[in-house]
């Protein structure tokens, strides 16, 4: 069984992500760090995004991401152009963790961008995380080294949480962290029964 686990930028899906960790037979993909592995070492993905954004977007190997972090959030063609090189290979990319973790209750798939890559599609039930975009924007700014603009930049272009959360089968608040472990714990008592 496959459960998507979204939320925009410093709603909290990693943390939320962490706690599903804890419990037995249940395996958590996250999308993000594994698309940054896979940017870093895949032949196909390297060349394609030179090709498309020039030599400057590695150094020494290594995406150089305040590069192209500058292009892409602010030019949707060239976001969108990013999602087209990245996305089909972190798809490929779980298919084969599914099949490693087969002997698992579930697996916790966790994107930023679950909906707006089409990922849901392959999901069994989806969670939502959600706090108010202020909120988000506050601990962002705590987390990264972002200013406000560029927090907002990467918020504008996710789609609105609304959309999302209309979509979701569960729905995480996530202000008080032990009233946050008490939903996973709940939904997970529930995802375990479904399992079965
Ligand atoms: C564009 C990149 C290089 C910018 O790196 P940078 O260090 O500045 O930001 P960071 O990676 O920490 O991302 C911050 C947040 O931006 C959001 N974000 C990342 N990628 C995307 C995207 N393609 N579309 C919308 N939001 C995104 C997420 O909420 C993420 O947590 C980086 O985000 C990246 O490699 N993105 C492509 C990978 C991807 O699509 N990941 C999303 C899930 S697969
Ligand atoms: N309930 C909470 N109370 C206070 N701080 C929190 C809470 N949940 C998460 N945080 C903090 O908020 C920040 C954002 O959380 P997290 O990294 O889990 O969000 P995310 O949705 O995965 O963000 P991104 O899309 O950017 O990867 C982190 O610094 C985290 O420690």
């Amino acid at each position: 069984m496959i459960i998507g686990l979204t939320g925009g930028i410093g709603s909290g899906k990693t943390t939320v992500a962490n706690l599903f960790l804890e419990f037995d037979n249940v395996a958590v993909y996250f999308a993000d760090v594994e698309a940054k592995n896979l940017m870093n070492t895949s032949s196909t993905i390297k060349s394609k995004i030179t090709k498309a954004f020039g030599k400057e977007s590695y150094i020494n190997n290594q995406l150089n991401r305040s590069f192209i972090s500058n292009l892409v959030f602010r030019d949707k063609d060239k976001l969108q152009i990013l999602n087209t090189i990245v996305h089909p290979e972190v798809k490929k990319h779980f298919q084969n963790f599914i099949i490693n973790n087969q002997d698992k209750k579930y697996i916790i798939y966790e994107n930023a961008i679950l909906f707006e890559s089409k990922s849901n599609l392959i999901c069994d039930f989806i969670i939502s995380v959600f706090v108010d975009v202020n909120t988000r924007i506050k601990r962002v700014l705590l987390r990264d080294k972002f200013t406000r603009e560029e927090a907002k930049s990467r918020i504008k272009s996710q789609w609105l949480e609304d959309k999302k959360v209309l979509q979701s089968n569960y729905l995480i608040t996530n202000y008080d962290i032990s009233k946050t472990k008490n939903q996973v714990k709940r939904i997970h008592n529930i995802l375990t029964k479904k399992a079965v």
